[in-house]
């Protein structure tokens, strides 16, 4: 079943989000950009609010170097997530990234979807040591499907499963866009803007958009189960 990722900025907001129906914590500064890297005291923190109920990840910043996300490594985050470049500038990031932290940490590779996201380097993310790949957009505003088109989505969904990796899908989903892409079985869908006061992911989190989207990605399993 494709779970719920829920970014988050404290531990007050991890906690509410867990009792809400996140399955996955992201720890994320909003304001400093998409993949923007909190403190590591302050990922820290969210992993002992978060006590071990679902897994914790850490976005590690727009730009990463290996010892900024080695230090969220050390935070007792279960992912730390980095951003993917294109071509073999791209490759060899992602290979150095796997090499230092690949037995430490499991590593997500984040591809832009609104940056013409290099696919193959799925591929080089597995040999590389990732334990996952995120299709997310740089851009907030316009959402993950008008950056890309479904086929594009489903494309990565595939290459992610080939490779036996983790899959999530993100870029300023509402509630309404679980029904578009749950039919792709992501293993998760990543929320942040669309879980906030107004949609606006700078603003504090709203438990009850939470409970709104774990609530459709429920309904929508059952009836998958049901054969509906
Ligand atoms: O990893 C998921 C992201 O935090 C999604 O953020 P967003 O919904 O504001 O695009």
């Amino acid at each position: 079943m494709t779970a719920l990722l829920v970014s988050v900025t404290s531990a007050a907001e991890a906690a509410a989000a867990v009792e809400a129906g996140a399955k996955v914590i992201d720890a994320k500064d909003p304001t400093a950009g998409a993949l923007g890297a909190l403190p590591p005291d302050t990922v820290r923190a969210i992993v002992a609010a978060v006590a071990g109920r679902v897994p914790v990840s850490a976005a590690a910043g727009d730009a990463p170097d290996v010892d900024a996300a080695a230090a969220l490594a050390d935070t007792g985050a279960d992912y730390v997530k980095v951003p993917v470049g294109r071509g073999e500038a791209g490759a060899a990031a992602l290979s150095a990234f796997g090499a230092a932290l690949g037995a430490r940490t499991k590593l997500v590779a984040v591809f832009a979807a609104d940056r013409e996201p290099d696919l193959d380097l799925v591929d080089t993310a597995a040999a590389a040591g990732f334990a996952g790949v995120m299709l997310d957009t740089v851009e907030k505003g316009a959402g993950l499907l008008d950056a890309t088109d479904l086929a594009e989505v489903a494309r990565f969904v595939a290459a992610g499963h080939r490779n036996k990796l983790l899959v999530g899908l993100a870029g300023s989903l509402r509630v309404v866009d679980v029904g578009t892409l749950l039919p792709l079985q992501p293993d998760l869908v990543g929320f942040r803007g669309g879980v906030c006061v107004d949609g606006d992911r700078r603003k504090a989190l709203d438990p009850a958009r939470v409970r709104a989207v774990a609530t459709a990605i429920a309904v929508h399993a059952a009836r998958r189960l049901a054969g509906a």
